[in-house]
């Protein structure tokens, strides 16, 4: 017949790259090689953001705090084997901590893998992702790339979030198919985080319970704030005029500074309170799982009296530490608008013995406080040190706060408070070092705020390399590295005097040249006054810097707070 048109054909990248697009996601955080490469590009070219980094791990972190800070799945591309081991980490971290993430890797053909025939990089990927995925699935055909992907965003953001693992085959990308029939294959996430809405029974059994309480407490934890129902949740807390302790990525949903803010009074609150309000927070170890001496221990008087109402998605999180009195299973947003429906109908502030009892022993402990940071030591100490990092935050709310560390960590996060939600970003439920700055680059890319990160010494030095990354993009990025010569404390020696000790690192060193070799600003702050400085013209300048803050060697102790999960050597005899 006539000459007939050459029909247009789609390829496995392109429905990939359409099927991303057409679910909103516009960043992908990854590192070239084969079979990628030419899809890294592809996707630069088709106007999504490739954040390319020098080591998957980092890749991964970003995608995952992007999920949190965003509520869309972050994407990390890996290649396969090699680089998708080292996506792993990162997958694992976002399941724990239910951040939304999708690990996509490039993988080998199943028929060499699946006889085991020695393939380049040959693994058997979705075997091994499965066990530290919420989800893992694998697309062999191009038309089915559609459902994969939103199979896997489903996944990733439905219920309790967490990291999902989609593997894509070599020879998937280069199929072709006609490109109607080809983009009628792809979907568009409908509701793919649908509202969960708590049964009427389990609002009214939580509201009878807090209503009798005489020293109620509100937990927030992580889950309120990636619910981002902001606005509710204070609502919430001030009419009901309950106290509350925000975990440490809950900070800032009332800022720190609020009088409702019992955290100064954490080991008063948490033995002392008959009932306790959780949202978005589990009884795992970071609270003491819910039981001995942190919640008053064996003997004290509210032993095994403590009643607990748990607002959370995971209908089996219940009952995983101690018995909780009233479930409140449903997404944060529908909770709390059912329990705002009775307080607004009439709600009887807690008793004054309470409220008064808690502000004193809150602002007893503020008042310590303060004295120790007054105080200006030479050389600094984490207290002088972050009494500025302290006044930075106040006067810019808005930047992102990114924490790793031991004391690094646990003095920052008690020391610096936060204003708005989502901003404090960390280490998370597993505690892991090396998340610094992946999350540096996705606080950058998924904010556009000035980004300020805290950092141990030996925290910084998981994930160092990324520093040039956040040179290439040029990102407002301000490293402060706690600088006292190593992990926990810089003192300790090798008693055979051959090596350094396993804990220390080079003396005075000079972390600040690293980021020069990339073009970005290095300062060596050694008092308070040049940290100060520093971090004031980082944030104006919004210039790549790290600052090298010379910390006392001996001022910190083994492990931060959690020295207590060190196992006891036995006494030698
Ligand atoms: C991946 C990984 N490796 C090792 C650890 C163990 N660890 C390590 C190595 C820390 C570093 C502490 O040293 P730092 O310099 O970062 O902080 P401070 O000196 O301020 O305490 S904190 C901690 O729990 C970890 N949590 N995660
Ligand atoms: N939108 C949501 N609605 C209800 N629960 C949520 C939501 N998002 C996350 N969660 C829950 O929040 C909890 C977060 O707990 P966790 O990570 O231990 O916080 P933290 O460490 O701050 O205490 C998880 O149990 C998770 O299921
Ligand atoms: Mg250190």
């Amino acid at each position: 017949g006539v000459n007939a048109q050459p029909q247009e054909t789609i390829d496995g990248f392109h429905l990939l790259i359409e099927a991303l697009k057409l679910n909103g996601i516009d960043t992908i955080y990854g590192l070239p090689g084969i079979p990628i490469t030419d899809l890294t590009r592809m996707l630069q070219a088709e106007g999504l953001r490739m954040l390319s980094f020098r080591h998957e791990q980092n890749a991964g972190y970003a995608a995952s705090i992007h999920g949190f800070i965003t509520q869309t799945p972050g994407i990390c591309l890996t290649v396969s084997a090699p680089g998708f081991l080292n996506g792993l980490n990162s997958l694992a971290h976002a399941t724990t901590n239910c951040f939304p993430m999708i690990l996509i890797s490039g993988s080998s053909e199943r028929e060499i893998v699946d006889l085991q025939q020695g393939d380049y990089e040959e693994m058997d990927q979705l075997a091994i992702a499965k066990p530290v995925s919420k989800a893992a699935y694998r697309v062999l055909h191009a038309e089915d790339i559609g459902v994969g992907i939103a199979r896997a965003i489903r996944a990733a953001v439905s219920g309790r979030p967490g990291g999902v693992y989609l593997d894509l085959p070599a020879k998937l990308f280069a199929q072709t198919m006609e490109a109607t029939a080809g983009r009628a294959t792809l979907i568009k996430v409908v509701d793919p985080a649908p509202a969960q809405i708590p049964g009427a029974d389990a609002v009214k059994r939580a509201l009878d319970l807090l209503k009798g309480a005489k020293k109620p407490l509100i937990l927030l934890g992580k889950g309120a704030a990636y619910a981002q129902c902001d606005a509710e949740i204070r609502k919430l807390v001030e009419s009901t005029g309950i106290p509350y302790l925000p975990m440490s990525m809950a900070k800032g949903l009332l800022p720190d500074t609020h009088e409702q803010c019992a955290s100064a009074a954490r080991s008063f609150v948490l033995p002392e309170a008959d009932v306790v309000l959780l949202i978005g927070a589990r009884l795992n170890w970071l609270l003491s799982h819910g039981k001995g001496k942190t919640w008053g221990g064996n003997g004290h008087k509210s032993w095994g009296k403590q009643k607990f109402i748990q607002i959370d998605i995971s209908p089996q999180e219940a009952d995983s530490n101690v018995k909780i009195d009233a479930p409140l299973v449903g997404d944060i947003a529908s909770c709390v608008a059912q329990l705002q429906k009775a307080v607004d109908a009439g709600w009887a502030k807690p008793p004054k013995e309470w409220t008064d009892a808690v502000a004193a022993k809150k602002n007893g402990n503020i008042a310590k406080m303060a004295e120790t940071l007054a105080k200006n030591p030479s050389p600094m100490n984490f207290h002088s040190a972050l009494n500025v990092v302290r006044d930075i935050i106040k006067a810019n709310p808005d930047a992102m706060l990114v924490n790793e560390g031991a004391n690094a960590l646990d003095f920052t996060r008690s020391i610096v408070d936060m204003y708005k939600p989502r901003k404090r970003i960390d280490v998370g439920t597993w505690g892991i070092m090396g998340v610094g700055m992946g999350y540096c680059v996705a606080a950058a890319a998924a904010t556009k705020h000035p980004v300020i990160a805290i950092e141990g010494d030996s925290a910084f030095g998981f994930s160092g390399m990324e520093v040039e990354t956040i040179c290439r993009y040029n990102m407002p990025v301000c490293i402060v590295i706690m600088n006292n010569n190593g992990v926990y404390k810089g003192t300790d020696v090798d008693p055979t005097g051959r090596d350094p000790a396993p804990t220390v690192f080079v003396k005075g060193a000079r972390y600040d040249k690293i980021i020069e070799a990339f073009g970005g600003v290095g300062v060596h702050a050694t008092t308070p006054d040049e940290l100060r400085k520093a971090m004031e013209e980082a944030i104006k300048s919004r210039k790549p810097t790290l600052i090298n803050a010379v910390i006392d060697e001996t001022a910190g102790t083994e492990s931060g707070r959690i020295t207590s999960l060190n196992p006891n050597a036995a006494k030698k005899k």
